[in-house]
C-alpha cells in the first residue's frame, strides 16, 4: 500500500501550497494559537500598508510592506508544513478509495446467493465469495477455505489462506479470493469497515491533538502571552526614552519572540510520525498510541514467532519405557491429523517420513478432534475405543494424574533434556498411559539478540511470554538475551502481568493476534494487533500491523521514540532561538537612544529597521528550513533518555542560540547590498 506513495511528487507539493492558503481561514487557523496571533498581526500590518498608500505615508511604507509580506509567509510556511505532512496520507487514501470500487456481493438469502451492492451489506449478513471475487466487507469465514490476495490492503502480494475456525478466519473487505470459495459472515456496517477506517486514518480526517500536544500547545500559548505583555510594556518605555516604536515594529518584535518555529511545526511532526509508521505498514489508530510507543518502559514479546522463527517442528519421538517407537508415532500422528497448528502438521509429517505411517481416512474413524487451546495446552482426538492427548508436560501430567497415573521417569528425563536445549517437549498419552515425548525444535531469529541489546540501551525492559514450560523458556530467554520471562502463561496471566507493570507506573507494549489476546491488547498502552489475527484482536489493539510481523513492535517503539525526540529537539531549538532573537534585536532598537546599549549591539546591524526586518525574515525562513527535519525526524540512536536529553540540549539548545545571530547578520548584510533597507 505504501510502496506507491513514497517521497514527495510535484502533485503533493502543489496540493500542499493550495492547502496552505485554505488553512488561512481563521476557523482553521485558530487551532494553532501561536500562528493565529501571527495571522492577526499580518492583517493589521496589511491594513497599515493600505492606510499608508491611501492616506500618504506616516512612516516607512516600504518597511511596513516588507514586514507584512514576511508575516504572511510565516503563517503560510507553517500551514505548508502541516499540509505537506498530510499530503502523503491523502494521496494514499485516494489510492485506497480506488481499490474500493463498486463491489458486488453474493448475499445468501434463503440459502441462495443473490447479487446485491456491497454497500448495502450489514453486520450479520452472510455472503459467498468465489475465485476472482472481491470480498465485499469485513467478516469472519464461517465455511470453507480459500487463498486470498490481500495486496490491496497490505501491499504484500503473496496470497494467504483464510479458513473457518481458529485464528485465520478474519477477512478484510477489498481483498480478493484467488482460489476455492468461502462463506463470510459480515462483521462491519457500511462506513465502518477496515478500509473505511484506514482511509480516514491516513487522510488524517480524524486526527486529534494528543494529550502531549495539548500540553505543549498550552505552554506555547503561555509563552505567547508573556511575550505579548513584554512587548506591550516596551511601548511606553520606548516612548519615554524618545524612541517612537511603530505598531508594525511591535508586531514584528512579538512575532520574533513568540515560539513560532515549534508552533508552526508541531502538528507536522505528529503527522509525520504516523506517516513513518504507515510506511512500515503499521496503522496507528491514534497519535496518542504513537506517543505512548515512544514512552514505553516494558515490551512483552511472545516467544514463538516473535523471538523464535515460529515454525516449531517435530524432530524426534522418544517412547516411554516399554512402548514401541511405532506405537508412539502412530498415536502422535492420530492425535494430530486435524491439528492445523504448525506443531501438529509437523508431527504428522515426521511420523510419515520416519515411520512411513500412512494417512488415514478420517471419515471412517468416527473421530472427534479436540483442537489445541492455549488454556488447556493440549490437543488430541477421541476415538471409539480410545482417547489420545498430546500437550505440554504439565498439562499431560495433570491429565494423567486425574486418571491415577504418573509420567514415567524416562519421559520426564527426556522432556527435561529437550527443554534445557531450548526445545519444546510434548507428551503423548493414551488414556492414563503415557506413550512418550515429542521434541519440537524452534530456532531463535537472527539479529534478535542485538535488537534486545539496543532496547536495553534505550532503557526498555523486554519480557518474553510463553505458554511453554519454564525450562524451555529459560533456555530461550538466555539465548535471546531478554531481561525476564514468564512461562506457562495463559491469556489471563498476560493480562495480569500487564496490569502489574502498569500499577508500577510503567507503560507496556505488546503484540497479539488471537481472540484470547484481545483483553491484554486492550489493556496494554500500545497494543499491536496482527492483520492476520481475529477481528476481536484488531478491534482491541490501538495499532494494526498489516504485515503481521510481531517483531515490528521493536520498530514501532523506535518510531515513537524518534517522534518524541524530534518534538523535544525542535521545541528546544525554537525556544533557544526566541531568546537569542531577543538579545539580537533589542540592543539594535535601543542603541540609537542609548548609545550605552551599543556595547551590547555586538551584531552591528545596519539600522534598527534592518535589524527587525532581518529577524522577521529569519523567523519565517527557519520554519520552512526545518520542515525536512520535522518530517524525517531527528537522527535516531538507541541510547538512554538522559544521554539523549543532554546531547539534544547541546546540539539544539546551543545551536538554537547561535543560529539567529548568524542568520540575522547574514540577512542584514544582504538587505543592505540589495538596497532593501
Ligand atoms: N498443537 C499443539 N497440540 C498440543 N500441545 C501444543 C500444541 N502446540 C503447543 N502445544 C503446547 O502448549 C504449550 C503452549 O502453547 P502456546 O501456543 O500457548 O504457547 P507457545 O507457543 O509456547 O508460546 P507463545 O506464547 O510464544 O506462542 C506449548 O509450549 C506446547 O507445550
Ligand atoms: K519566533
Ligand atoms: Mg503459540
Amino acid at each position: 500500500m505504501s510502496a506507491n506513495a513514497n517521497g514527495f511528487n510535484k502533485k503533493i507539493l502543489m496540493q500542499a501550497c493550495r492547502e496552505a492558503l485554505f488553512k488561512l481561514n481563521p476557523k482553521v487557523q485558530v487551532r494553532n494559537p501561536v500562528m493565529f496571533i501571527v495571522l492577526i498581526g499580518s492583517w493589521l500590518t496589511t491594513g497599515f500598508v493600505f492606510r499608508d498608500l491611501f492616506q500618504g505615508s506616516a512612516g516607512n511604507t516600504s518597511f511596513t510592506l516588507q514586514i507584512t509580506v514576511w508575516l504572511w509567509f510565516t503563517v503560510l510556511f507553517a500551514n505548508f508544513a502541516e499540509a505537506i505532512a498530510e499530503g502523503r496520507g491523502k494521496a494514499q487514501a485516494q489510492a485506497l478509495r480506488q481499490t474500493r470500487t463498486q463491489t458486488q456481493a453474493k448475499k445468501i438469502i434463503h440459502d441462495k446467493p443473490q447479487v446485491v451492492e456491497a454497500a448495502s451489506l450489514r453486520k450479520g449478513d452472510i455472503v459467498l465469495v468465489e475465485p476472482g471475487d472481491i470480498i465485499p466487507s469485513d467478516g469472519e469465514v464461517i465455511e470453507g477455505m480459500a487463498t486470498v490476495d490481500e495486496s490491496a490492503v497490505t501491499g504484500e502480494s503473496a496470497p494467504v489462506i483464510r479458513e473457518s475456525g481458529g485464528d485465520k478466519s478474519s477477512v478484510t473487505g477489498g481483498t480478493r479470493v484467488l482460489s476455492d470459495w468461502i462463506k463470510v459472515a459480515v462483521t462491519a456496517n457500511p462506513g465502518e469497515t477496515f478500509l473505511d477506517r484506514m482511509i480516514s486514518l491516513v487522510e488524517g480526517a480524524k486526527r486529534q491533538k494528543t494529550p502531549n500536544e495539548i500540553a505543549l500547545t498550552i505552554l506555547l500559548v503561555g509563552l505567547t502571552i508573556v511575550f505579548l505583555a513584554a512587548v506591550a510594556t516596551l511601548y511606553p518605555y520606548a516612548s519615554y526614552s524618545g524612541i517612537n516604536l511603530s505598531i508594525t515594529v511591535l508586531i514584528a518584535l512579538l512575532v520574533c519572540l513568540i515560539p513560532t518555529t515549534i508552533g508552526g511545526l508541531l502538528s507536522a511532526i505528529g503527522i509525520a510520525g504516523m506517516d513513518r509508521l504507515l510506511k512500515r505498514n503499521v496503522l496507528a489508530m491514534s497519535g496518542r498510541a504513537v506517543e505512548a510507543a515512544g514512552d514505553v518502559d516494558v515490551l512483552l514479546l511472545d516467544k514463538t514467532g516473535t523471538i523464535t522463527l515460529g515454525n516449531r517442528m517435530a524432530t524426534e519421538f522418544i517412547p516411554a519405557a516399554g512402548v514401541s517407537m511405532e506405537a508412539l508415532a502412530d498415536a502422535a500422528q492420530m492425535a494430530s491429523l486435524a491439528d492445523e497448528t504448525p506443531e501438529g502438521r509437523s508431527i504428522v509429517v515426521l511420523a510419515k517420513q520416519k515411520y512411513n505411517l500412512r494417512e488415514r481416512d478420517l471419515t471412517n474413524l468416527e473421530a472427534e478432534f479436540i483442537p489445541f487451546s492455549a488454556h488447556t495446552r493440549m490437543s488430541g482426538v477421541n476415538l471409539k475405543d480410545k482417547v489420545i492427548r498430546k500437550g505440554s508436560v504439565d498439562a499431560i501430567q495433570k491429565y494423567v494424574r486425574e486418571k491415577g497415573s504418573e509420567l514415567p521417569e524416562n519421559v520426564k528425563f527426556a522432556c527435561e533434556g529437550i527443554a534445557k536445549s531450548g526445545g519444546t517437549p510434548l507428551v503423548v498419552a493414551e488414556g492414563s498411559r503415557v506413550l512418550g515425548a515429542i521434541h519440537l525444535k524452534d530456532v531463535i531469529k537472527g539479529g534478535i539478540k542485538e535488537r534486545f541489546k539496543e532496547l536495553r540501551q534505550m532503557g526498555i525492559k523486554t519480557v518474553m511470554i510463553t505458554g511453554d514450560n519454564p525450562l524451555t523458556a529459560a533456555a530461550i530467554a538466555a539465548e535471546a538475551g531478554v531481561d525476564d520471562f514468564m512461562a506457562e502463561a495463559t491469556p489471563e496471566g498476560k493480562l495480569a502481568l500487564i496490569r502489574e507493570y502498569q500499577d508500577k507506573g510503567m507503560l507496556v507494549a505488546m503484540t497479539g493476534d488471537g481472540t484470547n489476546d484481545a483483553p491484554a491488547l486492550a489493556q496494554a498502552d500500545v497494543g499491536v494487533a496482527m492483520n492476520s489475527g481475529t477481528q476481536a484482536a484488531k478491534e482491541a489493539g490501538n495499532m494494526v500491523d498489516l504485515d503481521s510481523n510481531p517483531t515490528k513492535l521493536i520498530e514501532i517503539v523506535e518510531i515513537g521514540k524518534q517522534l518524541l525526540m524530534t518534538r523535544g529537539s525542535l521545541t528546544t531549538f525554537s525556544i533557544a532561538n526566541d531568546v537569542a532573537k531577543y538579545f539580537a534585536i533589542i540592543p539594535a532598537l535601543f542603541s540609537v537612544a542609548y548609545p550605552a546599549f551599543g556595547v551590547f549591539n555586538i551584531m552591528r546591524l545596519s539600522t534598527p529597521e534592518s535589524a527587525i526586518l532581518s529577524a522577521v525574515i529569519f523567523n519565517a525562513l527557519i520554519i520552512i528550513g526545518l520542515v525536512p527535519l520535522a518530517l524525517h525526524g531527528v537522527m535516531y540512536q538507541p541510547l538512554g533518555a538522559d544521554i539523549i536529553l543532554r546531547r539534544n540540549l547541546i546540539i539544539y539548545g546551543l545551536g538554537g542560540l547561535a543560529a539567529p545571530f548568524l542568520g540575522i547578520k547574514l540577512i542584514d548584510v544582504l538587505l543592505v547590498i540589495f538596497h532593501l533597507v
